[in-house]
């Protein structure tokens, strides 16, 4: 390992996503290469069905690799155990929350987890954790109120809420701003960014807002048809990596500005 290596959080080689059914692999993305530094925010982005989600899923070991590499703090992510795994990256899909019975408070808790002893005792250093991720996402009001009584932008933040009391150094998040108005969606985004920055946790989603990610990314990774592209915004533009991800005939990327115009 050289000097730099000690610096990359996550990386993937050659990587071959999808499903595994019965006797045949159903193949959703194939040669997905990208590595990711401690305290860089990065966003998966692409069409619908072109296997952002089947990506964050498989970095978060929710579903097996077909084939290619997964280095996490320079080691093979099947090498972890489960617990150890906890302790490193945390991961918010987009399911609906289990028990929405629960309180706020108790939902965040469960992030805390990998580290309580069997009867799930919460220690000092638990609840500070808890105290510290409910003020960096700014729900102190909303603490004592049952999950169910949360509108879905108000448990988007509760989710990210409880990612960061796990405390990992990886936290994946799949759509994290899908329910959230235009205002609401920066406000996200730039408090995703200010945590990978400040507490150098490396940050990884998927979206849709191409054009905030643009603006508030560190890195980013495109996914297409039978290729995928990775690097900063500004050298993803200046590749012309965006042009081809919508039709031409219907949007196109002016690379002046980093945003899309629909073509009338
Ligand atoms: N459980 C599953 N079994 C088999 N194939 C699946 C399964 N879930 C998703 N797929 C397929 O994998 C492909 C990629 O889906 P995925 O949800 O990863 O795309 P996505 O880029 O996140 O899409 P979107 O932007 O619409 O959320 C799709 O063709 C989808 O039909």
């Amino acid at each position: 390992m050289n000097t730099t290596d000690t610096h990359i959080a996550l990386s993937t080689s050659h990587l071959t996503i999808g499903y595994l059914n019965k006797k045949q692999k159903n193949i959703v993305a194939t040669d997905v290469s990208f590595s990711l530094q401690k305290g860089e925010l990065a966003a998966i982005v692409g069409v619908n069905g072109i296997g952002k989600s089947t990506l964050l899923r498989t970095l978060g070991m929710v579903q097996p690799k077909l084939t290619g590499e997964i280095l996490l703090d320079g080691k093979n992510l099947e090498s972890y155990t489960s617990l150890g795994l906890a302790s490193k990256i945390s991961i918010v899909l987009t399911e609906p929350v289990a028990s929405k019975n629960l309180t706020v408070l108790e939902l965040i808790s469960l992030g805390r987890q990998p580290y309580t002893n069997w009867i799930g005792t919460l220690t000092k250093l638990d609840k500070d954790k808890i105290s510290k991720a409910i003020r960096m996402v700014q729900i102190e009001e909303l603490q004592h109120k049952k999950c169910y009584e949360l509108s879905d932008g108000q448990l988007q933040k509760v989710m990210i809420a409880r990612a960061l009391a796990q405390d990992t150094s990886i936290m994946l998040l799949d759509e994290p701003t899908s329910h959230l108005d235009l205002y609401h969606k920066v406000h996200i985004l730039k408090l995703l960014r200010a945590i990978a920055h400040e507490t150098k946790k490396t940050i990884l989603f998927t979206t849709h807002e191409i054009e905030i990610a643009i603006q508030l990314c560190d890195k980013m990774l495109i996914m297409e048809e039978n290729k995928s592209s990775f690097g900063k915004p500004c050298e993803l533009i200046t590749h012309k990596s965006f042009e081809n991800l919508f039709p031409a005939d219907t949007i196109t990327f002016d690379s002046q500005s980093g945003s899309f115009k629909v073509k009338k």
